[in-house]
This record gives C-alpha cells, sequence and structure tokens, in this order.
C-alpha cells in the first residue's frame, strides 16, 4: 500500500449515496480564438493515415515499464519523435501489434460483458490483449466524427502518447477501421475519484488519501503545464477524469482530449472551436473571453478540490437554492469563518482534518479567483498541496 491510508480512521461504512447529479460534458459555442496548432496539423495529415501505435508489452512478461520503452524505442537518435505514417486503404489503418481482430476477438465483438463505463467519447471497454496485457478500449460513438476530426483524433492521439508521467493515463494507440474509431488507453483498475467519493464500494476515503490523490493530480497537471511542449491544458479536469489504482494513486485521465470529443449537440466536426468541458468545473473567465489558458485547467482543479474536501458533486440540483452550487456555498461558509460545515460530513471532525481542510480550501479559493491573473500556477499549488500533506501527517503522527 506504499504507506497509503486509504479510508477514514473512523472505519464507519459510507451512508446511502446522496441523489447525484451526472456532470454533462458542454459543447456548447464557437471560440474565435481557440483555433489551435491541431486544425493545421490535421489538414498537412489530411489523406494520410498513421500507423505509429505501439501496445504496451505483456504486463504479465514485462510490466508496463517496458512497454514505456517501445514507445521510447520509436525514437530517433536525436531524440526527437518520429512519425509513422503510411498512404494506404481509406478506410482503414494497419498496425503491427495491435489490429482490429485482436480487439474484437478479445470484446467478442463488443460484448456488453466487457463494458466497464459510458461517457460522451463512447463505451468503455475492459480488453486482455492475446499476450495477456489488460487495457481500456474506447469504441467512439458511431456516427460523431466526420472524416477530418478523424484524421485529426489519430494525430493528437499519437503526440498524447509520447506523454509519459506515473500520474496520467498512458494513451497506447488509436486505430481507425471502416466507421470504427478505437482509442486504446492504460487500464486503471479502482474506479473513479467520483466513485469513492460516493462510497460506491462502501468505504470512506480518508483526509490523508484525500491530501494524496490531490498532490497526484496537482503534479500530473503541472507535469502536463510545464513539462510538454507546446504545454497540454487538460480542459476537462473533474473527479470523473481521476482513475484509482490499486493503491489508491490517482491517475489524470483524457488529458488533451476535451477538445476532439464529439460536438453531439450540433453534430458539428471543427470541434477545435468549440467551448469545452464539464458544467460546474469551467473556468467563467474562459466563457466569456474563448481563451483558453492553463488557468483554466488551475480554476477546474480548485473546483475539483472543493469537491474532494465536501464530498459534494460541483453541482447538486436537490439541494436548497443556496447550497446547489458548490464553491459558491463553501466560499461563503469560509469567509463566515464557518468552514468546518463543509467538510465531508463522512470524515471525522479532528483537529488535523480541520486543519487540512482550512489550508486547502483557502488554496482552492485562490484557484478559484474570477480573474486568472489571480490564479496559482499549478506548480504553486503543487507545492503547497505537498506541505499540507506533509504537516497533515506529522499532526496526525504527533496526535497518536
Ligand atoms: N483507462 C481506464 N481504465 C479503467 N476504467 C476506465 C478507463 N477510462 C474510462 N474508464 C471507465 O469508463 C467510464 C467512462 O469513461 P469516459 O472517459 O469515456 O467518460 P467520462 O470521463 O466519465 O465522461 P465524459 O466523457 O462525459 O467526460 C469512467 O467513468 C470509468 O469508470
Amino acid at each position: 500500500m506504499n504507506g497509503r491510508r486509504r479510508y477514514s480512521s473512523s472505519g464507519g461504512s459510507c451512508p446511502a449515496t446522496p441523489s447525484s447529479y451526472s456532470s454533462k460534458t458542454l459543447t456548447d459555442r464557437s471560440s474565435p480564438t481557440d483555433t489551435g496548432k491541431s486544425s493545421s496539423f490535421a489538414r498537412w495529415i489530411s489523406g494520410l493515415f498513421i500507423n505509429c501505435f505501439t501496445p504496451p508489452d505483456s504486463v504479465s512478461s514485462k510490466g508496463f515499464d517496458d512497454s514505456e520503452h517501445d514507445i521510447r524505442s520509436r525514437r530517433s537518435s536525436t531524440g526527437s519523435v518520429q512519425r509513422h505514417y503510411h498512404n494506404g486503404n481509406a478506410n482503414e489503418t494497419e498496425n503491427p501489434r495491435f489490429t482490429f481482430d485482436e480487439i474484437y476477438d478479445a470484446t467478442k465483438n463488443f460484448s456488453p460483458s466487457f463494458r466497464i463505463g459510458q461517457g460522451g467519447f463512447g463505451t468503455v471497454y475492459k480488453v486482455k490483449l492475446r499476450d495477456g496485457t489488460i487495457v481500456a478500449v474506447k469504441r467512439a460513438k458511431k456516427g460523431t466524427h466526420g472524416d477530418t476530426q478523424g484524421a485529426e483524433f489519430v494525430s493528437e492521439i499519437q503526440t498524447l502518447a509520447q506523454v509519459t508521467h506515473l500520474s496520467l493515463v498512458r494513451y497506447y494507440g488509436f486505430l481507425v477501421h471502416n466507421d470504427e474509431k478505437i482509442l486504446i488507453v492504460e487500464y486503471v483498475p479502482n474506479g473513479t475519484l467520483r466513485d469513492h467519493l460516493d462510497c460506491k464500494d462502501g468505504k470512506i476515503l480518508d483526509m490523508a488519501t484525500r491530501l494524496d490523490i490531490a498532490t497526484d493530480v496537482a503534479h500530473a497537471i503541472t507535469y502536463l503545464h510545464m513539462y510538454t511542449q507546446p504545454p497540454i491544458i487538460h480542459r476537462d479536469i473533474k473527479a470523473s477524469n481521476i482513475l484509482l489504482t490499486e493503491n489508491f494513486r490517482a491517475k489524470v485521465a483524457d488529458f488533451g482530449f476535451a477538445r476532439l470529443a464529439p460536438d453531439s449537440e450540433s453534430g458539428a466536426t471543427h470541434v477545435s472551436t468549440q467551448v469545452k468541458g464539464t458544467a460546474g468545473y469551467l473556468d467563467p473567465e474562459y466563457l466569456t473571453t474563448y481563451q483558453l489558458t492553463v488557468k483554466s485547467d488551475v480554476y477546474s482543479f480548485g473546483v475539483l478540490l472543493v469537491e474532494i474536501l465536501t464530498g459534494r458533486r460541483p453541482i447538486e440540483l436537490s439541494r436548497e437554492q443556496k447550497e446547489r452550487v458548490t464553491i459558491r456555498w463553501a466560499i461563503k461558509k469560509f469567509t463566515n469563518g464557518d468552514s468546518i460545515s463543509v467538510l465531508d460530513p463522512k470524515l471525522e471532525r479532528s483537529p488535523a482534518n480541520n486543519l487540512a481542510l482550512e489550508k486547502v480550501l483557502e488554496m482552492a479559493f485562490q484557484c478559484l479567483a474570477p480573474h486568472r491573473g489571480s490564479r496559482p500556477s499549478m506548480k504553486k499549488c503543487s507545492e503547497i498541496l505537498w506541505g499540507i500533506r506533509k504537516d497533515y501527517r506529522e499532526l496526525l503522527n504527533t496526535s497518536l
């Protein structure tokens, strides 16, 4: 368990899940400014089909670390990433190591028995490849992705497949076959953060684990903002995009992906000009100016922190008016000196929990500043969280 605490020391089991509201992904407005490099990149590769994806090596024989070696081995001797294209059948990509037949066989033609989730992009399956490797396969909804977008998907996922960080879900590949579009990503076995805040497995996530998860997420986003070139803006940070490992390590999913998700409401295919994200997590400045920056992720991260502390979804319509927007309710309580009342009722009111609550809320509200210039960087958030986590552990140890 890496010494990580999972559940409340109160040992209580979860009360019944409160009435919940799934956060809807928004694809609502065109942005005049958000044309991005990938549109031109997509045009550039139009008509080309990409054959560059490498599945992980068998977990059973080599483990996932070796799969990283496989992807890296496609880099040139100068260290630059080589892109592998081929002109071919316009309806199909061939991959020497992943094949459609293998995916179809492994899922018994996408049988519901292999289904593990459903999202805006499509249906998610858990798949065991012939070599024993377990991966998550995301099958795009049919009819929502035009040809150009298909090419854009492939190029974008190819780029994202180069990004590796312990706290990011790995992209392994993307297959296009007739009208099928299939994304292959790292399988993360322990559900989403939202599932655990809802106690879907009947147990309560304790404060130490919540702080660990918040820190993992902060590190992952810092990496995207500072250590990828060009920087990657996640655009859809939310609790259902945080997946957990068996040891309750967090892995951030779908980075750089929201822009490519289908515009299901209008059917438009030029999604690089769409405002995208999820209701309740969206940066208000992005909504009004259409200008997307890394600070939009910082805002969403602030919403996520409040969600982690309160256990509430960002928007809970079943509550009385003044409590429906969780951040507004929490900010008011904090300002009135009553932050303790926003702590997830499933958590113990201990001195260590109360202190962590105060400190994390304070930082969350900085992330939620209306103007991006007043928000901290993700690097700063990581540093602050690291300190809060350290102090929390020390306080716990001294009070034992
Ligand atoms: N890599 C993965 N490993 C394990 N389970 C996954 C993985 N990716 C997705 N899932 C499961 O599938 C569900 C749907 O995931 P998906 O990313 O398609 O949608 P979402 O993020 O929940 O919603 P939206 O697409 O609207 O943002 C997740 O909630 C999770 O339970």
